[in-house]
């Protein structure tokens, strides 16, 4: 049985980046980009002024205040007039290209006076407030290496330089599968002994905040033909995911089911609780995860295992969470052996993240995952962990950084 960490790179270790598809630049935010994009250009394309003001020659402005006859103005998009002769100015707006002879520019609140004649009342620097033809880029220079995730900044060089269609990784198609004659549709009148599929919806919810697109193929009920059916389907996918059936129930037939199907079964159990009976199989190149159908359990293992699967199989190179270390606010108990992942509400104290138990830890109780937004660690041979200990912990999204407004 692997243990938490040779899981994960186990399921690492069998899967890769999908194709390259071209979107528009804007549909490529949060992708990653498939190549290296060069600039076909120089940036800024000439040198032009960086403030509203005057352009100058340095050498008319040694002594200050003094007075320059303004010949010209140019706004931000307009063309040269002419250039700055000896004792003269051109008005000039932000982004406007410098005239001839122009060595400054003197912002217009370090002068006085409009119209003809202008006055320079703080000294003047050679360069002074100009941007320089390609200080930003070189032409040929690597802008976006290949690997970037696409943030706004991305998306703003890109379109500097005229990318309207960029080259990403695919989106995962994945498809979702839940098991068991216990559940019912949401929106089917809810009795005893039946259950509302919800873990479709979580893990539908979890796929699609990866940036990855879901497929759901409902829910195989408890005989081989619908198991063989829905996940034949599956298959067609780039990735499949199962909840439930996966434990030692007699009506199990998850593993059973996907191996009549050639499905290869990597390894099934891993030494960590809730999550214990998660099975990862390979077909051809797709992976399948085969999730315990426990609420909880299922979001964990999507957590620890799916998501950073998911996440390289869209080119993503940073695909696992750090942990961060964080103070136990109450003594944790587990049975050794097994890593426990304990759900926990985490706050920010003094600049330390502290970590209080978010209630119940048994993983049909749904409520304390609700609670939660992190997940501490406790190592395998732990059994009493005391309040007051450093552990290692992730958060589950970035609710704890934030501040209310
Ligand atoms: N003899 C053993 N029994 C169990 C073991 C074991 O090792 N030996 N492991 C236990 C653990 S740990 C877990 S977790 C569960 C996982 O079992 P399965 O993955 O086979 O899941 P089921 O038994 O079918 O369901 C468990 C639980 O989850 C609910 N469920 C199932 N599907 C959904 C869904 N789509 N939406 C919402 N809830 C769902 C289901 O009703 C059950 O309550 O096995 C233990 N048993
Ligand atoms: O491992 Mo089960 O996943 O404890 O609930």
């Amino acid at each position: 049985m692997p243990t938490f960490e040779e899981a994960r790179r186990i399921i690492l270790g069998r899967v890769a980046p999908l194709g390259v598809e071209r979107v528009g630049v804007l549909e490529s935010l949060g992708r990653v980009i498939a190549e290296d994009i060069v600039a076909p250009w120089e940036m800024p394309l000439c040198d032009n002024s960086a403030m509203d003001g005057f352009a100058v020659r340095a050498a008319d402005c040694t002594v200050t205040p003094l007075s320059l006859k303004v010949t010209g103005y140019i706004p931000a998009g307009g063309e040269v007039c002419g250039a700055v002769e000896p004792g003269c100015a051109i008005r000039i707006m932000t982004g406007a290209p410098l005239p001839p002879g122009c060595d400054a520019v003197v912002p217009v609140e370090e002068t006085e006076g409009s119209g003809e004649t202008v006055t320079v009342t703080a000294p003047v620097s050679p360069r002074q407030h100009i941007r320089f033809k390609g200080e930003d880029v070189a032409t040929g220079e690597v802008i976006i290496p290949a690997g970037t995730l696409i943030r706004p900044p991305e998306i703003s060089m890109l379109a500097s330089f005229g990318k309207a269609i960029v080259p990403v990784y695919r989106r995962a198609r994945v498809a979702i599968l839940s098991t068991g004659d216990e559940l019912i549709e949401l929106g089917e009148p809810p009795v005893p002994g039946k259950i509302v599929n919800s873990n479709t919806l979580s893990l539908a919810a979890a796929v699609r905040e990866c940036g990855a697109e879901p497929v759901i193929l409902g829910i195989a009920r408890d005989n081989r033909e619908s198991h063989r059916e829905k996940m034949t389907e599956g298959l067609r996918a780039d990735a499949l995911i199962t909840s439930a059936g996966v434990s030692a129930g007699d009506r199990d037939l998850v593993r059973d089911v996907l191996a009549e199907l050639g499905v290869e079964q990597v390894f099934w159990k891993i030494d960590i609780k809730p999550g214990g009976p998660t099975a990862f199989a390979i077909f051809g190149a797709k992976p399948v995860f085969s999730l315990p159908g426990n609420p909880v359990s299922t979001m964990v293992t999507f957590e620890e295992f799916v998501r950073p699967a998911l996440l390289k199989m869209m080119g993503h190179r940073r695909v696992l969470k750090p942990f961060v270390k964080a103070v136990l606010k109450e003594e944790a108990r587990k049975k050794p052996g097994k890593i426990n992942f304990l759900r926990v509400r985490v706050t920010v104290e003094n600049g330390t993240y502290v970590a209080s138990t978010s209630g119940d830890q048994h993983t049909g109780i749904l409520k304390t995952m609700v609670r939660a937004n992190g997940l501490v660690v406790l190592p395998g041979e732990a059994s009493r962990v005391p309040a007051g200990t450093e552990v290692e912990m992730h958060l589950l999204g970035n609710e704890v950084e934030m501040l209310e407004g």
